[in-house]
């Protein structure tokens, strides 16, 4: 068997224990006293005396052929066995689940929701937009709204449905205007961390109901984009308290805002300082590491981890470069193409956003955070409840 092979069996084999120890401990199973046993049924080549090149062949078919059957037994009555997909006979059909989940998800849609944090004229706006490629944020939807700086944080969300071949997402922006923008800063937060919480408040309530809804409305935040000035400094005060607050309860990806304003060199030591002063303060930012599946998505994460926070660009301006139509920022000095990963990093939020990450913001806001404030809560009312008694 070729070492990598052996290497990817070896870590579906580890899957397949983990599986099984999972589904124990999901039936409640005692998981000391019922080991699982891994029964590796394996044919010898009748034939003796073979040609080398047969033999291999022979071999190598029988390894393919290698039947992996897991039993798990606890209690009377309850047997379960995994068997491989190559070990099937013929084609069931299992996978053909996927084309089902598909059409269920184009016909009934997604929801998405992402907050923008930041002080203002950092570029929120005009990232969303970007992000989206249509005008998604709050000024865009409200053009008379007022422009002075708000003495007080407050919370705007704005939805829009966008369909792209037949894919229908509900996209809310919730833009946070007045964030940072005070000489006194102090517990500006407050508001943001009350509006998330109410959101959960709000999905556990409809949870709790004896008649529940068929899908429960879901207005909770998937993630955070938390815009960092570009100064080539490090992480100012209210940034170190606001992540570390806010990193607590929902996904924040942090961005460094305008970074054409930044040379190479100043950018590449700008995130450089900041995932040294994200590490030192103990700051917890999407993808978070303890949340990795396998060994696979640690891969993929990592490479992401190692470039957080993006340094990226934003406009709603389309310029010809090369015959081509491209959504960049005119300059003195020539085209800043957003989308061109030589120029800025706005493509690999756009990707993590959207393209490859959506769907675990989404599983993440839903089993970690949101299962979080469930648990505490169902506990409080819990001890309150005892007191009464
Ligand atoms: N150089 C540069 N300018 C940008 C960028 N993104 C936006 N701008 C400009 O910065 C200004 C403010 O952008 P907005 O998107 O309105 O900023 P905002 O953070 O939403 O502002 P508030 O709504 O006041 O909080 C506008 O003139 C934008 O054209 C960028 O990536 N680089």
């Amino acid at each position: 068997m070729e070492e990598s092979e052996e290497k990817e069996r070896g870590i579906m084999g580890q899957k397949q224990e983990d599986e099984g120890t999972c589904r124990e401990k999901a039936a409640g199973m005692n998981t000391q006293n019922s080991t699982p046993d891994i029964e590796e049924v394996r044919t010898e080549p009748e034939e003796k005396g073979m040609e080398e090149g047969e033999m291999k062949k022979e071999m190598e078919m029988e390894l393919e052929a290698e039947v992996k059957v897991e039993l798990c037994q606890s209690g009377p009555g309850l047997q379960m066995s995994f068997i491989r997909g190559t070990d099937l006979f013929g084609y069931v059909g299992i996978e053909a689940v996927l084309d089902q989940m598909r059409r269920k998800t184009m016909k009934v849609g997604l929801e998405f929701n992402i907050m923008v944090v930041g002080q203002s004229g950092l570029g929120k706006s005009t990232l969303v937009n970007t992000l989206f490629k249509s005008k998604v944020s709050r000024k865009s939807c409200t053009p008379n709204c007022e422009e002075k700086i708000s003495k007080t944080v407050k919370l705007h969300s704005v939805s829009h449905v966008i369909e792209e071949k037949g894919m229908k997402m509900k996209l809310t922006v919730i833009d946070t205007p007045g964030f940072g923008d005070q000489i006194n800063n102090e517990n500006c937060w407050e508001p943001i961390v009350k509006h998330i919480n109410e959101q959960y408040e709000k999905y556990l309530r409809e949870e709790l109901h004896i008649n529940r809804k068929r899908r429960i409305p879901d207005s909770r935040v998937h993630c955070c984009i938390y815009f960092l000035p570009a100064t080539g400094h490090r992480l100012r005060p209210i940034d170190v308290e606001f992540m570390k607050r806010v990193g607590k309860i929902v996904s924040i990806v942090p961005v460094i805002a305008k970074a054409d304003t930044l040379t190479i060199e100043e950018r590449q030591e700008f995130k450089e300082r900041i995932r040294q002063d994200l590490a030192a303060n103990g700051i917890r930012v999407y993808p978070q590491k303890e949340y990795d599946d396998d060994p696979e998505e640690r891969i993929l994460n990592d490479r992401i981890r190692e470039s957080i926070p993006f340094a990226v660009v934003g406009t709603d301006k389309e310029h010809q470069v090369n015959g081509n139509k491209v959504l960049g920022r005119k300059t003195k000095w020539g085209i800043i193409e957003v989308e061109n990963v030589a120029h800025c990093e706005f493509a690999n939020l756009r990707d993590l956003l959207i393209r490859s990450h959506l769907q675990d913001l989404k599983d993440v806001t839903h089993n970690i955070h949101y299962e979080t404030y469930r648990v505490r809560r169902l506990n409080e009312s819990n001890m309150n409840f005892k007191r009464e008694m």
